[in-house]
């Protein structure tokens, strides 16, 4: 059995199999005690191959490496909702439930800009947005890839994980299924670049504020560069570090399913930051890519309290939503 080189618990998928199986409902128990507890889990036996991780690792490697120019022919559009296409350094700054546009410009102006790029795929066949692509004579083949990944981490979402969840939570195995037919997810692959570790330590420059992410769930991959931190939860405040483990998926819940369960889930702070300096590095912070792939509920569902998470003694602490405008009011506030 694999340990956990932190504190977090590893849900292994192995027996979950159509997800009637005793074995299967356990799984679907572990996993919402993750989510109830901490927020995040690594996962184990999802299917998604490492061989077709690291293949992902290598085309963005590609794809942050072209000209500049090349990159910007696929830029992301202005308006922070169509969230497709490539975003060059400083275009997105993390902020955390800020909606107040003035509040916004000094996040933006402020001292500690996340030193990052990006580039977003959604859904291939979706009804509302396009992908902007990198054209194809620029990286012949990486369009083909990165569909097929994106399709690859939506089979373990539609096929285990979203079942497990709701097993866990004795619901009817479909039933976030249902508010998920559509596939509006998005792969992201992140770079973030080699810099002085000076400007690191000064604050000059950082990777990812602390912030939470706004949808159903996410799973991330980290390439062997470290920085992830995730706020401990006997501890608030307290960071600690979440070190890439080969083989696995780090999973962890959204702002969008801890208000649908009435706050019973936890969509916990997380933050990326530069590893600790080393002596081997020659005062360079080394480059470090990760690709999180986002979950997302469809655009036209509303939600209302997930039954089992309210009662007499607990009531509803929110309004339903569209899910759809909850997305755009968070992404507009980060672009
Ligand atoms: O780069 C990482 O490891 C985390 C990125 C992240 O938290 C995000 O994009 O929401
Ligand atoms: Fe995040």
């Amino acid at each position: 059995m694999l340990q956990s080189p932190s504190c977090l618990p590893i849900v292994d998928f192995v027996k979950f199999e159509d997800g009637t199986s005793q074995e299967a409902r356990e799984i679907g128990q572990q996993l919402f005690a993750a989510c109830r507890d901490i927020g995040f889990a690594y996962l184990i036996n999802t299917g998604i191959p490492q061989e077709l991780v690291d293949g992902m690792f290598d085309w963005s490697a590609k794809l942050f490496a072209l000209p500049i120019d090349t990159k910007m022919k696929a830029a992301h559009p202005p308006e922070g909702w169509k969230d497709r296409g490539y975003s060059s350094i400083g275009r997105e700054q993390v902020s955390q439930m800020v909606f107040d546009t003035e509040e916004l410009k000094a996040i933006r102006s402020g001292k500690f800009p996340d030193f990052k790029e990006s580039f977003e795929v959604g859904n291939e066949l979706s009804k509302c947005m396009q992908n902007i692509w990198i054209q194809e004579e620029d990286l012949p083949g990486f369009r083909a890839y990165a569909v097929n990944f994106y399709n690859i981490c939506h089979e373990f979402q539609v096929s285990k994980l979203l079942p497990a969840l709701a097993i866990g939570m004795d619901l009817p195995q479909d039933f976030f299924l249902n508010y998920h037919k559509d596939a509006e997810n998005k792969l992201r692959l992140l770079h973030y670049p080699a810099a002085p570790t000076s400007v690191f330590e000064s604050g000059e420059k950082g990777r990812v504020a602390a912030h939470t992410d706004f949808g159903t769930a996410t799973l991330l991959f980290q390439d062997d560069c470290g920085g992830l931190e995730v706020d401990s939860p006997s501890s608030p405040g307290e960071f600690m570090p979440v070190p890439p483990v080969p083989d696995t998926v780090l999973f962890n819940i959204g702002d969008f399913l801890m208000r649908w369960s009435n706050d019973t889930l936890k969509s916990t702070l997380h933050r990326v930051r530069a590893p600790p300096r080393k002596e081997s590095d020659n005062g360079v912070t080394k480059e470090r890519f990760s690709i999180p792939y986002f979950i997302s509920a469809d655009r036209d569902k509303t939600i209302e309290c997930l039954p089992g998470c309210f009662g007499p003694d607990k009531p509803k602490k929110y309004e339903s939503i569209n899910a759809g405008e909850y997305m755009n009011m968070r992404l507009n506030a980060i672009y």
